[in-house]
């Protein structure tokens, strides 16, 4: 097991980045003409990371895991840049990568509450998790519950403190206290830290948790309170880049555009059928007062052409009604359409739904000026 801090103790030390040192930017990166973005070389994030490029049409080619330095095609001007997640977050502090998708657990923690970094997207919805405490569901801890149990019990003293084992010591020293736990000390270890309450090295872990097996498997549970943040995949970057770097908030922004974008249409079906009426009044009104389809404005309704058996000219018998609805409801949707007389119902994937300016560039906008 790696060192043992005190609480207090790590309050004054310097994480594993000296932060104070964060505000000059490492050698040569002032010069540097081209923008680089920091993507995750290994572990669970970095496939989430690349088929999300790749669903935007942004594809990095990386032929072998060796490969640390790659481009995207459709982004002039661009670096990629594949580090450890922890090792992205510190060179952006350092000026050394401009741009980076990351857990958002690894910028609270290695970050620092840094000011130069700025979170452009937080909810990317892939690497979904939580930092949360685990105590053991035996013995001392049987009835514990909560956080606050577990701060009131009588065996934390000064002196026999609650031993905690984490990779997350900044989180950790920042964020229990203020959930009541005064008598705590923390150590850390690389991996496998659902180990520890057993093996008697530490009493509970705080550890990042998704779907709770680890914690199950070791006998160990999860407590009311105990969530110290929730993290999912999330794009970052540093101001000092944005405000100074040729092309960085361009770039920035095209990200940001492709990834709302997509992420809005990733949920919803586009479904068009023809349907029966006297105009597109008409059947316009009879979805919107029979259906709870309402696409995104309202449904897009157009005339479907066809020659009539004899006579000449051309006819309208149908209309073409398309509309966006969740996946979740394309069942209903597409029996709401049969029972207002709807017919040969496409379905397509989406891949991008653009609307207007997205309000996170507003807020990154916002951020800048501050
Ligand atoms: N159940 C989970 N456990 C750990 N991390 C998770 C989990 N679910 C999502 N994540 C995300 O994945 C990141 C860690 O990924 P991973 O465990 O593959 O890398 P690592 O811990 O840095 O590598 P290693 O485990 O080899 O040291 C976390 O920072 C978090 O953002
Ligand atoms: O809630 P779960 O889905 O069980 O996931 C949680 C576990 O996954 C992670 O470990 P990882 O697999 O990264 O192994 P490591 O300890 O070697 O990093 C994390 O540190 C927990 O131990
Ligand atoms: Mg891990």
């Amino acid at each position: 097991m790696a060192a043992v801090f005190n609480v207090v103790q790590v309050e004054r030390v310097s994480g594993p980045w000296d932060v104070s040192s964060s505000s000059s930017s490492s050698s040569g990166s002032s010069s540097r003409t081209t923008v680089r973005l920091g993507l995750p070389s290994k572990g669970r994030m970095a496939e989430g990371t690349l088929n999300l490029l790749k669903d935007c049409h942004l594809s990095v080619c990386k032929p072998n895991p060796r490969q640390y330095v790659a481009d995207i095609t459709e982004l002039q001007n661009l670096e990629v840049w594949f580090q450890r997640e922890s090792d992205v977050v510190r060179k952006m502090l350092a000026g050394d990568i401009d741009l980076g998708i990351v857990g958002y657990d690894v910028v609270a923690e290695h970050g620092q509450d840094n000011e130069d970094l700025v979170v452009v997207h937080d909810q990317l919805g892939f690497g979904e998790c939580h930092l949360g405490l685990g105590i053991p569901k035996y013995g001392i801890f049987e009835n514990v519950s909560s956080v606050s149990d577990l701060a009131a019990m009588p065996q934390w003293t000064s002196s026999r403190p609650l031993r905690i084992v984490t990779g997350f010591t900044y989180l950790a020293s920042r964020l229990l206290k203020a959930k009541g736990l005064e008598h705590i000390q923390l150590s850390t270890a690389d991996g496998a830290l659902e180990a520890a309450p057993a093996m008697g090295t530490a009493d509970a872990i705080l550890d990042l948790v998704s779907s709770g097996t680890t914690l199950r498997e070791n006998n160990l549970k999860e407590i009311e309170g105990g969530t110290l943040i929730k993290s999912q995949g999330v794009l970052v970057a540093s101001k000092r880049a944005l405000l100074k770097r040729k092309g960085a908030l361009d770039v920035t922004r095209e990200m940001l555009e492709r990834l709302e974008a997509h992420l809005r249409a990733k949920s919803q079906f586009l479904l068009t059928g023809n349907m029966r009426g006297e105009s597109q009044e008409h059947v316009a009104e009879l979805v919107l007062r029979h259906t709870r389809l309402s696409g995104l404005q309202g449904p897009t309704i157009s005339p479907v052409y066809s020659l009539p058996d004899a006579g000449d000219g051309v006819k309208v018998q149908y209309y073409a009604v398309a509309i966006c609805v969740h996946k979740r409801q394309l069942y209903d949707a597409v029996n709401e359409l049969r029972k207002i007389c709807g017919s040969g119902v496409l379905v397509s994937p989406l891949t991008y739904i653009f609307d207007e300016e997205p309000p996170r560039w507003r807020q990154l906008l916002a951020t800048l000026q501050e």
